[in-house]
């Protein structure tokens, strides 16, 4: 790796929405300069060519340049989707040096198992970031094998601070980040929905009622940030004894609102698991203990 950061060759392998959101946050960070960042996909120029006028990222759209941005990178950013990453981290395997660092964005794929498709014990990142990275608001959870050096690990902590909050963890809560964080964004837009619905069936309008509803969103979530309290303890707080807010969530304790939330996040790591376990068939023939 090179010695100053900033210096750093980073190489997207996969250049599609999560791919954007980091770069986004990273050229926007100045965490590394444009120039030294190579976009990579499997075929659409058209799409790396609108990433180099957007973020001055130099494309590699031939399957010569491919190969020369994969080997020359300090760092090699998996982020294709897990059904194609057996057959991209195979195709990686003749062209590696064992200094490069390889993180990986994918839901589900372990460590084991990169290593086991390379046949070496490549330094890696093991990472769940999500969306709200492309506004620098991200949060990632991120692990190392125990090649990854000392260097790599502050570059790739240093490269997911630049885009939000980064969180080193151990391997198996990563499918846990991935529960609560990685498709968490999803679940807000989601009771987002809901609400701004609801906004307009009482008469709001459309807009009013997003507005209304993303700065709700938006104020909770730094209510919880900035006064470090527990969202119980600020729920209990706007919850009037026999009020209106009391009878609302008496109505979603009756839907078993939270009971769900909780099985959505645990089917949601279960279901890592299991499309980590079929990238491992498909590495090594059998599913994995
Ligand atoms: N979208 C999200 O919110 C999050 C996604 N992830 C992970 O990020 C990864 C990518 O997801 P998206 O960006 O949503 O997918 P996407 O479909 O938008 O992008 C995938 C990219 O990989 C490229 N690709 C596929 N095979 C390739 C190959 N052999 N060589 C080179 N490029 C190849 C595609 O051409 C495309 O550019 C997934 O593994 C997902 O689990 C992780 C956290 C959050
Ligand atoms: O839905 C997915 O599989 C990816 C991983 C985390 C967010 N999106």
């Amino acid at each position: 790796m090179n010695e100053t950061a900033n210096q750093a060759k980073l190489c997207f392998y996969g250049a599609g929405s999560m791919a954007e959101a980091l770069l986004r946050g990273m050229t926007a960070a100045n965490l590394t300069a444009p120039s030294n960042i190579t976009v990579m996909n499997r075929q659409n120029a058209d799409r790396l060519h609108e990433l180099q006028r957007t973020y001055g990222v130099v494309p590699a759209p031939t399957e010569a340049a491919k190969q020369d941005a994969l080997r020359t990178a300090d760092i090699i950013l998996l982020s294709m989707k897990p059904k194609d990453s057996a057959e991209a981290i195979r195709a990686l395997k003749p062209l590696l040096r064992p200094d490069q660092l390889l993180v990986s964005v994918i839901a589900g794929l372990s460590i084991d198992t990169i290593h086991q498709l390379l046949g070496n014990a490549q330094p890696v990142a093991r990472t769940m970031p999500n969306t709200s990275s492309t506004i620098g608001l991200g949060a990632t959870g991120i692990s190392f094998s125990d090649a990854a050096n000392e260097s790599q690990r502050a570059f790739a902590i240093a490269m997911f601070e630049a885009v939000g909050l980064a969180s080193v963890v151990e391997e198996p809560q990563i499918e846990a980040v991935n529960g609560v964080s990685g498709s968490g964004p999803a679940y807000v837009y989601y009771v987002m929905e809901a609400m701004i619905q609801a906004g307009v069936e009482l008469g709001l309008t459309e807009e009013a009622a997003k507005l209304l509803t993303a700065q709700t969103v938006k104020g909770a979530a730094e209510m919880v940030m900035s006064t470090g309290e527990n969202p119980g303890e600020l729920r209990r707080k706007v919850t009037s004894p026999n009020g209106t807010t009391q009878a609302a969530i008496e109505t979603l304790d009756r839907y078993a609102f939270q009971e769900a939330m909780n099985k959505a996040i645990h089917r949601c790591a279960e279901r890592a698991r299991e499309m980590g376990d079929a990238i491992r068939s498909e590495a090594v023939g059998s599913p994995s203990a």
